[in-house]
């Protein structure tokens, strides 16, 4: 198995099978039968606007999972909700089997978060930043130094990991920002547009990482409102809008309907915000898995 960092470890017969039946590996080695990530009926809303009504799904071990959905579908919310930043008003979720809510630490511990739009500290470089990082997550040194050259070469910025942060393009501190999600070799991560501001070279390197890093096992869940990327990249997208799931799909299994072609049905049209869209109707589902129920939308 290819870890995040390019180290190789055994996959035992008891880990392939966790694997293979949607089961994780938890931190001692053991394998459970549960979704990667779970979610039952999630509520959220700020002040009188509605996030999130009623929003579910699972995510297995091992799935390159993609949230598609237009600006204030809910995505950013949801995200923050599984990674313990936001309490939900009511429902329920599981991250590694650990509930976001009762236990957000925990859930931080285990999982990569790259929240969109976020900076490394203006007053850091690199190096100083991922050697902060290292502390927090309780790494070696000499781990953390060869994690480090491995990502600074993947993502070619080796001659910036001394630059002061406030003196890097926007695409390099995305660099680093990816670099940080995954230092301590997370079996789960959480990406908030993931190329965004990427170049295209940097985008290849990136999208061909998260394949590998989802072959070995591990779990991504990204969010975007990018068609071409959910597309191009994810096993399977699950599409968001109003707060809700409406369908999930497998792009690779669409032959005459395209992605887009399905979120222009699920979502009543191009470009237009969530909040002035009608309502997505019945939950489907294009390849005949779950989602979720559709109901009468709240207030937004
Ligand atoms: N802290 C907040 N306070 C008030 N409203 C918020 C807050 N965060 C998000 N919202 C609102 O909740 C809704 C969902 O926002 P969210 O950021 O989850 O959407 P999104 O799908 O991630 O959108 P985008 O693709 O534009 O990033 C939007 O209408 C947004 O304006």
């Amino acid at each position: 198995m290819l870890t995040a960092n390019g180290r190789r470890v055994a996959v035992t017969g008891r880990s392939r099978d966790a694997i293979a039946t949607g089961g994780y590996l938890t931190a001692a080695g053991d394998a459970e039968d549960v979704n990667a990530i779970a979610t039952a009926d999630l509520r959220k809303a700020y002040g009188d606007l509605t996030a999130l009504s009623g929003l579910t799904l699972d995510v297995p071990a091992g799935e390159l999972f993609g949230l598609l959905g237009p600006n204030g579908a809910g995505k950013s919310t949801t995200i923050r909700i599984l990674t313990g930043q936001l309490r939900p008003d009511a429902g329920s979720a599981s991250v590694l089997g650990i509930d976001p809510v009762d236990d957000p630490v925990g859930v931080r511990e285990r999982v990569g978060i790259l929240p969109e739009q976020e900076s490394p500290p203006s007053f850091m470089t690199p190096r100083e930043y991922f050697d902060f990082v290292g502390s927090v997550r309780d790494l070696d040194a000499a781990v953390v130094e060869e994690r480090v050259e491995t990502w600074a070469d993947r993502l070619a910025y080796e001659a910036k990991l001394d630059t002061m942060h406030t003196d890097l393009s926007r695409g390099q501190q995305q660099k680093v920002m990816v670099t940080a999600a995954f230092l301590h070799d997370p079996d789960l991560v959480f990406i908030d547009e993931p190329l965004a501001n990427l170049d295209p070279i940097v985008q290849e390197a990136v999208k061909r990482f998260l394949r590998d890093y989802r072959d070995a096992g591990n779990t991504v869940f990204l969010s975007t409102h990018d068609i071409d990327v959910a597309a191009e990249l994810c096993d399977r997208v699950g599409i968001v809008n109003e707060g809700e799931l409406v369908t999930t799909c497998r792009p690779a299994e669409l032959s005459e309907e395209r992605l887009l072609d399905v979120f222009l049905r699920e979502v009543g049209g191009a470009g237009v915000d969530a909040g002035d869209t009608e309502s997505a109707g019945g939950a489907g589902s294009v390849d005949g898995t779950e989602s979720a129920d559709s109901e009468s939308m709240e207030d937004t």
